[in-house]
């Protein structure tokens, strides 16, 4: 492993919660209910482009219309999480053991950079990413692995040398088919929705995962030629 690469809301910090209540004061301004099944469905994960589209099914936004509205339901989020904003349990010590044994570190996210702001400041983490990449970075957003291939290549690695950290099946999507290992975070959604929807292993929080210590090569082969 060279790389680890984090989905924010549901990974760094448990938004879904709050996400959720803001929605749904949203929806029901616009007279529309949001039950947690839809919750899941149309909105965790997922661009705000397409949580709008679900939302104003029977007109089309404007892009200027959309841009409007979602940073009116970011503005909302934001002053309600703003009082309980904490880090996924395990967290900053798991970035702190990434950084000593020299693992390449980014952010692939779906939310705006006023969101990816509003976290890595209040909990002070900017300095244990290399990469933080937020929606405005790519053209299709997830389920398309666009975000995290650009994470890669910004990081220098190969999909094969990386772990991606998700919490919704839209997520887990984008990040298996990067082609990276995928450890699910049963943050939002069940270990076993996770699990269907590729997640190769999954843990409740970071407390529950450890840092692989990168062994160097000539150690290693020396190893091997003592076993044998
Ligand atoms: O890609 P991430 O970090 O899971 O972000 C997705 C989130 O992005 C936010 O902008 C949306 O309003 C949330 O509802 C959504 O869940």
């Amino acid at each position: 492993m060279k790389a680890a690469i984090f989905d924010m809301d549901g990974v760094i910090v448990d938004t879904n919660p709050h996400h959720r209540l803001a929605w749904r004061r949203y929806f029901e301004r616009y007279g529309k209910p949001l039950t947690d099944d839809d919750f899941v469905h149309y909105v965790s994960g997922k661009h705000n482009d397409d949580i709008l589209r679900h939302l104003f099914a029977d007109r089309t936004l404007s892009p200027d219309e959309a841009r409007q509205l979602a940073a009116e339901k970011e503005s909302l989020f934001r002053d309600l999480y703003r009082p309980d904003i904490s880090p996924v349990a395990g967290l900053p010590e798991f970035l702190q053991k990434l950084r000593k044994a020299g693992i390449r570190t980014a952010v692939g996210t779906s939310a705006p950079v006023e969101n990816l702001d509003f976290v890595m400041d209040a909990l002070n983490l900017r300095s244990y990413f290399d990469v933080l990449l937020d929606e405005s970075k790519v053209t299709r957003p997830k389920p398309d692995p666009e975000i995290y291939q650009q994470a890669m290549r910004f990081l220098g690695v190969e999909p094969q040398e990386s772990v991606i950290f998700e919490d919704s099946t839209t997520g887990i999507r984008a990040a298996s088919s990067a082609g990276a290992y995928v450890v699910g975070l049963a943050t939002t959604e069940s270990p076993e929705k996770l699990l269907q929807a590729g997640a190769n292993e999954v843990v409740r929080d970071f407390t529950e995962l450890q840092v692989p210590i990168a062994i160097p090569s000539w150690f290693a082969s020396g190893l091997s030629k003592l076993k044998s």
